[in-house]
Formats: C-alpha cells, structure tokens, sequence
C-alpha cells in the first residue's frame, strides 16, 4: 500500500474506501483504515514477538528474591514481506538518527530501540531491482538469470518489469517490449547480481547498514519472522541450529538442482514461490551478511520463527496489543510477597506454632506414675 500511494494516491484511496466500506458492515468495532508507516511495521512486530516470548513479564517479587535470576531480554525482530522489510532491536548506543529511535515504556521498564524499515526490499521488491540492475545492454529477448534454476522460463515485459516505483528511475525504452526469463541455477552469480542492489559507498553517521541507513552495533539474540521463516523453512533451516557456512552450502545446492526435479518434488507448492527460493535464500544471505552485519558468529543468534505459542509472527497482533492498551506502561501495585512465598511462610508459622504448643503441653503435663500417687 506504501508502494501503491506512490504509484498512484487515488487507487490507494479507493482500496482503503473499499475496506472501510466493508468493515463498517462488519460487527466489529471499526475505528478507521490507513496505511501505517514503515517504522511502525517494524515496531508492532518487535512487541509482537516479544510479548509472545513472554519477555516483557518480569516478576519483580522472584527478581528481588533470587539475586541470581536472568533479567529477561528482549529478542530484536527481522521481518520480511514482499515490498518491505524491518530491523528492530534494544541498543544501549545513541540511536543517531531520530527516525530510527523509538522509545517505549512497558511494564515499569524503558526501552530505547533502534527500528528501520526498507521500502523495496521486500523479496518480491528486491527480486524486481536484481533483474533491472543486471539486464544485459543487448536488445536480446531472452534474459538468463542465475537466481532461477536452470531450465525453467518466465515470460515477462518491459512495462509489468518498471512498473514499481522502486525500478521506475531506471526505466528505459530500449530493449525489447516483451522477453523471457531463463534460469541459469548458480548460486554465487546470483549471490553478486544480489549484492549489486545494495550501497554501501556512503555513511553519513558513525555506521551504516546499507544505502546510507544509520544502524548500531547488533545488540543479543533475533526472531526472523514472516518471508525469512517462509523461505528457510522450505530449505529446512529452521529447526536445527546451521551454520552460515551450512546454511549457504544448503542454498547452494536448491539453486543448483534442475527445475524439472524441484517441481516433480513439490508439485503442490505455488509455482511462484517455488521458483523463488533460490533467488529468496540469496538475497537472505546477502541482506543479514552484507545489509545489517550477521557473520559466522553470530549468526546462531538468528532464530526463524513462524509461530510462536500458536500465533502468527507479524506486526498485526503488536497494533493490536498497543490500540487495546494491553500492554500497560507501569507493572500493576504487585503484592509485597508472592503467593508461593505467602504459602510457604503460612505452613512454616503453623508448623512451628504447633510444635510450640507441643512443646509447651509437654512441660507442663505431669507425669503419669505422680498422677498415681507411684514414686
Ligand atoms: O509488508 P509487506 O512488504 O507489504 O509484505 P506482505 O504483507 O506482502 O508480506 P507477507 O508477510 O504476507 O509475505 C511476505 C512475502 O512472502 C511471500 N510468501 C507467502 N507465503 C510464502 C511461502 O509459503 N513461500 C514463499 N514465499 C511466501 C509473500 O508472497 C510475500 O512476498
């Protein structure tokens, strides 16, 4: 929608009448529709996996009670949809520039977080920009392009090809109107037409991710959620704990193997999709490695989250949980003890209250032969 404003206002206008025209007539309490920004994207899907991780809680009755209790951190959330992705973390460093600092209070606590969001970086996006930055000078018809496997075609045009504001500028009427698609299957070549779609000459603060984004050190562990777990749970990364080098050598071979073997292999998978996931795992790689910083080490503190507790990772339920006040800025007045220390000191008083009365009924009762008159 962010995209489509651009293009063209008056269509994106007449989508969200359209939407406010139907969830009127809905039972539900509708408040109003609008396209939210890139920086609340990103900050929805930051409380979204961290409520769900159960990482605002924090009992402050246990905390004062076991000195060696973990604080619970938060997680920084990655997300990746099809026009745009967003990087959220907590950074003790000054956040330079005031677009990507956020400040939040939830439970008693401050959190200062750095959050940005990527217009046209989205896989579908990024995908549309590869392809523009590495279409051959010749006015040949056909295109071979590494980042699909070899044998399969896609037909396309010049027009459908530019029609994205995050091409438009290199728009060009050489060349052919329409032409063809053909995979190439090479990782590594596809791996450099990828990086050709990110900048990362200039950096007017202190440091940079890419195309000039200010980004501060990468702060503890990730959850990586919408088209990041989509495409790494197709290649089977999700559950066990690869390396970077594992996880390349697994894109590797998908983007290797011949089309006519991946589509007999999974005949119920969306065409679309499938042929995108050498071209998806790629620009993955390239995005965390070169875009924000990921390397070999710290690449194990990348989870690839789909669900978590039952519910879907994304920025929807955070709107949800800040409009509905759900997560409350202060803790609510907690009481002095907590219930299993109230229990426990409960049975300790009552034990030693009857030991007590034991004892005492002990020392005073006389014996039984005195009671008899029997010395
Ligand atoms: O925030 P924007 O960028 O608008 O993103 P979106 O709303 O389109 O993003 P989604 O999280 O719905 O999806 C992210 C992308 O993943 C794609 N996608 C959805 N299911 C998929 C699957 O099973 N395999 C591969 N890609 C998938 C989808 O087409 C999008 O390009």
């Amino acid at each position: 929608m962010r995209l489509l404003r651009m293009s063209n206002n008056t269509l994106a206008n007449e989508v969200l009448l359209s939407v406010e025209n139907t969830l009127r007539s809905s039972p539900f309490d509708f408040q109003g529709a609008r396209i939210i920004t890139g920086q609340d994207e990103g900050a929805y899907g930051w409380i979204t996996i961290n409520y769900l991780l159960n990482n605002f809680v924090q009992d402050s009755s246990v905390l004062n009670l076991l000195p060696n209790f973990r604080k619970v951190e938060t997680s920084g959330a990655l997300d990746l949809g099809g026009a745009s992705t967003q990087i959220t973390f907590v950074s003790n460093e000054d956040i330079e520039s005031q677009d990507n600092s956020l400040h939040f209070r939830l439970y008693g606590k401050n959190y200062n977080v750095y959050t940005h969001s990527f217009l046209c970086y989205g896989k579908d996006q990024a995908l549309r920009q590869q392809l523009v930055k590495n279409l051959p000078s010749t006015e040949n018809s056909t295109i071979f392009d590494p980042c699909f496997n070899s044998g399969y075609r896609r037909n396309s045009s010049i027009s459908e090809l530019y029609s994205s504001p995050c091409v438009s500028e290199y728009s060009t009427l050489d060349g052919p109107i329409n032409f063809e698609i053909k995979g190439t299957g090479n990782y590594h070549l596809c791996k450099a037409n990828v990086q050709s779609i990110f900048n990362r000459t200039h950096c007017p603060y202190s440091q940079c991710s890419f195309n000039g984004v200010f980004q501060p050190v990468l702060q503890g562990k990730f959850g990586a959620f919408s088209a990041f777990y989509f495409v790494m749970d197709f290649l089977k990364l999700t559950q066990e704990k690869a390396t970077l080098d594992e996880v390349k050598e697994r894109i590797q071979q998908h983007c290797s193997r011949p089309w006519d073997e991946v589509k007999t292999e999974f005949p119920k998978i969306k065409v679309k999709y499938l042929s995108e996931y050498c071209f998806s795992g790629a620009y993955i790689i390239t995005l965390l490695e070169l875009g924000y910083g990921f390397n070999a080490d710290n690449w194990k503190d990348i989870s690839f989250l789909g669900k978590i507790s039952g519910s879907d990772a994304g920025w929807t339920l955070g709107y949800m949980l800040n409009l509905t006040n759900m997560i409350p800025a202060e803790l609510p007045p907690s009481p002095p003890l907590s219930h299993g220390v109230y229990v426990g000191l409960m049975v300790f008083f009552s034990i030693f209250l009857v030991f007590i009365m034991l004892t005492c009924w002990l020392g005073h009762r006389k014996p039984r032969c005195l009671q008899k008159g029997i010395i």
